[in-house]
Protein backbone atom coordinates (compact mmCIF):
# COMPACT_ATOMS: atom_id res chain seq x y z
CA UNK A 1 0.00 0.00 0.00
CA UNK A 2 1.02 3.44 -0.70
CA UNK A 3 0.33 6.43 0.48
CA UNK A 4 1.27 8.53 -2.82
CA UNK A 5 -1.76 10.41 -3.97
CA UNK A 6 -2.48 10.91 -7.87
CA UNK A 7 -4.05 13.97 -7.68
CA UNK A 8 -2.72 17.13 -6.58
CA UNK A 9 -5.48 18.14 -4.09
CA UNK A 10 -7.17 16.62 -1.29
CA UNK A 11 -11.25 17.30 -0.37
CA UNK A 12 -11.53 15.79 3.23
CA UNK A 13 -15.30 15.34 3.94
CA UNK A 14 -16.18 14.71 7.46
CA UNK A 15 -19.52 12.87 8.59
CA UNK A 16 -21.27 15.67 9.24
CA UNK A 17 -20.71 17.77 6.08
CA UNK A 18 -21.64 14.25 4.10
CA UNK A 19 -24.96 13.99 5.98
CA UNK A 20 -25.44 17.62 5.23
CA UNK A 21 -24.55 17.47 1.76
CA UNK A 22 -26.86 14.29 1.59
CA UNK A 23 -29.58 16.15 3.08
CA UNK A 24 -29.78 19.02 0.52
CA UNK A 25 -29.16 16.68 -2.26
CA UNK A 26 -32.44 14.86 -0.99
CA UNK A 27 -34.57 18.79 -0.68
CA UNK A 28 -33.17 19.65 -4.45
CA UNK A 29 -34.71 16.12 -5.80
CA UNK A 30 -38.02 16.21 -3.52
CA UNK A 31 -40.98 16.96 -5.67
CA UNK A 32 -38.46 16.55 -8.91
CA UNK A 33 -40.04 12.96 -9.66
CA UNK A 34 -42.51 11.72 -12.40
CA UNK A 35 -45.69 13.83 -11.88
CA UNK A 36 -47.47 10.47 -12.24
CA UNK A 37 -46.17 9.16 -8.90
CA UNK A 38 -43.17 10.64 -8.00
CA UNK A 39 -40.23 8.57 -6.50
CA UNK A 40 -40.77 5.33 -5.73
CA UNK A 41 -37.19 3.73 -5.15
CA UNK A 42 -33.55 4.42 -4.64
CA UNK A 43 -30.82 2.61 -5.58
CA UNK A 44 -27.91 2.84 -3.94
CA UNK A 45 -24.48 2.15 -6.09
CA UNK A 46 -22.32 -0.08 -3.08
CA UNK A 47 -20.76 0.63 -1.63
CA UNK A 48 -20.12 4.40 -1.55
CA UNK A 49 -23.96 5.05 -2.49
CA UNK A 50 -24.85 3.37 0.67
CA UNK A 51 -24.68 6.08 3.26
CA UNK A 52 -26.04 8.87 1.23
CA UNK A 53 -28.73 6.93 -0.51
CA UNK A 54 -29.71 6.46 3.29
CA UNK A 55 -29.95 10.07 3.92
CA UNK A 56 -31.90 10.50 0.55
CA UNK A 57 -34.61 7.51 1.32
CA UNK A 58 -34.74 9.13 4.98
CA UNK A 59 -35.25 12.56 3.70
CA UNK A 60 -37.74 11.47 1.13
CA UNK A 61 -39.49 8.79 3.08
CA UNK A 62 -38.53 6.15 0.44
CA UNK A 63 -38.90 2.68 1.93
CA UNK A 64 -38.28 0.91 -1.32
CA UNK A 65 -34.76 0.71 -1.50
CA UNK A 66 -32.13 -1.77 -3.46
CA UNK A 67 -28.33 -1.88 -4.50
CA UNK A 68 -26.52 -2.20 -7.45
CA UNK A 69 -23.18 -3.34 -7.21
CA UNK A 70 -19.84 -2.21 -9.50
CA UNK A 71 -16.64 -2.40 -9.07
CA UNK A 72 -14.34 0.16 -10.59
CA UNK A 73 -10.99 1.15 -8.83
CA UNK A 74 -8.89 -0.77 -6.45
CA UNK A 75 -7.60 2.10 -4.17
CA UNK A 76 -6.96 5.04 -6.60
CA UNK A 77 -6.57 2.84 -9.48
CA UNK A 78 -8.98 2.13 -11.69
CA UNK A 79 -10.36 -0.53 -13.87
CA UNK A 80 -12.75 -1.68 -16.29
CA UNK A 81 -16.07 -1.08 -14.25
CA UNK A 82 -17.38 -4.44 -13.49
CA UNK A 83 -21.29 -5.04 -12.37
CA UNK A 84 -20.92 -7.68 -9.39
CA UNK A 85 -24.75 -7.67 -8.42
CA UNK A 86 -27.93 -5.90 -10.19
CA UNK A 87 -30.96 -4.39 -8.12
CA UNK A 88 -34.50 -6.54 -8.40
CA UNK A 89 -35.08 -5.40 -12.02
CA UNK A 90 -39.06 -6.50 -11.88
CA UNK A 91 -39.14 -3.97 -9.33
CA UNK A 92 -37.00 -1.07 -11.33
CA UNK A 93 -38.13 -1.77 -14.90
CA UNK A 94 -36.67 0.99 -17.15
CA UNK A 95 -36.26 3.08 -13.99
CA UNK A 96 -38.67 5.39 -14.26
CA UNK A 97 -38.95 7.08 -10.64
CA UNK A 98 -36.18 5.30 -9.10
CA UNK A 99 -33.45 7.58 -8.05
CA UNK A 100 -30.03 5.93 -8.34
CA UNK A 101 -28.08 7.57 -5.67
CA UNK A 102 -24.10 7.30 -5.15
CA UNK A 103 -21.35 9.42 -3.34
CA UNK A 104 -19.66 10.96 -6.26
CA UNK A 105 -18.90 11.19 -9.76
CA UNK A 106 -15.56 11.13 -11.36
CA UNK A 107 -14.75 9.53 -15.11
CA UNK A 108 -18.48 8.98 -15.00
CA UNK A 109 -17.79 5.26 -16.07
CA UNK A 110 -19.37 3.87 -13.59
CA UNK A 111 -22.56 5.86 -14.29
CA UNK A 112 -22.74 4.51 -17.85
CA UNK A 113 -22.70 1.09 -16.50
CA UNK A 114 -25.79 2.09 -14.45
CA UNK A 115 -27.68 4.06 -17.34
CA UNK A 116 -27.22 1.18 -19.55
CA UNK A 117 -28.86 -1.17 -16.80
CA UNK A 118 -31.70 1.55 -15.95
CA UNK A 119 -32.07 4.35 -19.19
CA UNK A 120 -34.84 5.98 -17.34
CA UNK A 121 -33.83 6.24 -13.79
CA UNK A 122 -32.92 9.81 -12.26
CA UNK A 123 -28.77 9.92 -11.39
CA UNK A 124 -27.61 11.54 -7.90
CA UNK A 125 -24.75 12.12 -6.40
CA UNK A 126 -23.23 14.12 -3.36
CA UNK A 127 -20.07 15.16 -5.28
CA UNK A 128 -19.08 15.24 -9.42
CA UNK A 129 -16.03 15.79 -11.19
CA UNK A 130 -15.98 17.93 -14.56
CA UNK A 131 -15.48 14.52 -16.51
CA UNK A 132 -18.40 12.56 -15.16
CA UNK A 133 -20.86 15.93 -14.70
CA UNK A 134 -22.64 14.54 -18.29
CA UNK A 135 -23.26 10.86 -16.96
CA UNK A 136 -25.37 12.63 -13.52
CA UNK A 137 -29.03 14.55 -13.61
CA UNK A 138 -28.42 16.03 -9.84
CA UNK A 139 -25.68 16.36 -7.93
CA UNK A 140 -24.36 19.18 -5.05
CA UNK A 141 -20.91 20.48 -5.06
CA UNK A 142 -18.51 19.99 -8.21
CA UNK A 143 -14.96 19.82 -7.35
CA UNK A 144 -12.12 20.25 -9.73
CA UNK A 145 -10.70 16.57 -11.51
CA UNK A 146 -7.46 16.30 -9.85
CA UNK A 147 -8.99 16.49 -6.43
CA UNK A 148 -8.93 13.36 -4.68
CA UNK A 149 -12.08 13.33 -2.24
CA UNK A 150 -11.43 11.52 1.10
CA UNK A 151 -14.75 9.89 2.54
CA UNK A 152 -15.03 9.44 6.54
CA UNK A 153 -15.21 5.93 6.51
CA UNK A 154 -12.16 5.34 5.02
CA UNK A 155 -10.27 7.94 7.52
CA UNK A 156 -9.54 8.29 11.04
CA UNK A 157 -8.76 10.41 13.78
CA UNK A 158 -4.89 11.34 14.24
CA UNK A 159 -2.29 13.38 16.10
CA UNK A 160 -1.07 16.20 14.09
CA UNK A 161 2.45 17.98 14.45
CA UNK A 162 2.22 21.78 15.61
CA UNK A 163 2.46 23.83 12.42
CA UNK A 164 5.46 25.12 14.21
CA UNK A 165 7.01 22.14 14.66
CA UNK A 166 8.40 20.64 18.02
CA UNK A 167 12.15 20.24 19.44
O1 LIG B 1 -17.04 8.01 -12.07
P1 LIG B 1 -16.07 6.90 -11.87
O2 LIG B 1 -14.69 7.24 -12.36
O3 LIG B 1 -16.54 5.58 -12.38
O4 LIG B 1 -15.83 6.73 -10.27
C1 LIG B 1 -16.83 6.89 -9.29
C2 LIG B 1 -17.07 5.60 -8.51
O5 LIG B 1 -15.85 5.14 -7.91
C3 LIG B 1 -16.03 4.91 -6.52
O6 LIG B 1 -16.53 3.62 -6.25
P2 LIG B 1 -15.59 2.31 -6.22
O7 LIG B 1 -15.70 1.61 -7.54
O8 LIG B 1 -14.23 2.70 -5.78
O9 LIG B 1 -16.25 1.36 -5.16
P3 LIG B 1 -16.78 1.66 -3.66
O10 LIG B 1 -17.96 2.55 -3.79
O11 LIG B 1 -17.12 0.32 -3.12
O12 LIG B 1 -15.64 2.31 -2.91
C4 LIG B 1 -17.11 5.91 -6.14
O13 LIG B 1 -17.81 5.49 -4.97
C5 LIG B 1 -18.02 5.89 -7.35
O14 LIG B 1 -18.96 4.83 -7.26
O1 LIG C 1 -12.05 11.20 -5.57
C1 LIG C 1 -12.42 10.04 -5.23
N1 LIG C 1 -12.52 9.70 -3.90
C2 LIG C 1 -12.90 8.47 -3.49
N2 LIG C 1 -13.25 7.50 -4.34
C3 LIG C 1 -13.17 7.78 -5.66
N3 LIG C 1 -13.45 6.99 -6.72
C4 LIG C 1 -13.22 7.72 -7.82
N4 LIG C 1 -12.80 8.95 -7.52
C5 LIG C 1 -12.77 9.03 -6.15
MG1 LIG D 1 -18.61 3.58 -5.50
Amino acid sequence: MTNQLPHEKGFHVSWDQLHRDARALAWRLDGNGPADGGWRAVVAITRGGMAPAMIVARELDIRTVDTISIKSYNHQTQSKPQVIKSPDMDLIGDGTGVLVVDDLVDTGRTLEVVRQHMPKAHIATVYAKPQGRPQVDSFITEVSQDTWIFFPWDMALQYVEPYRGTD
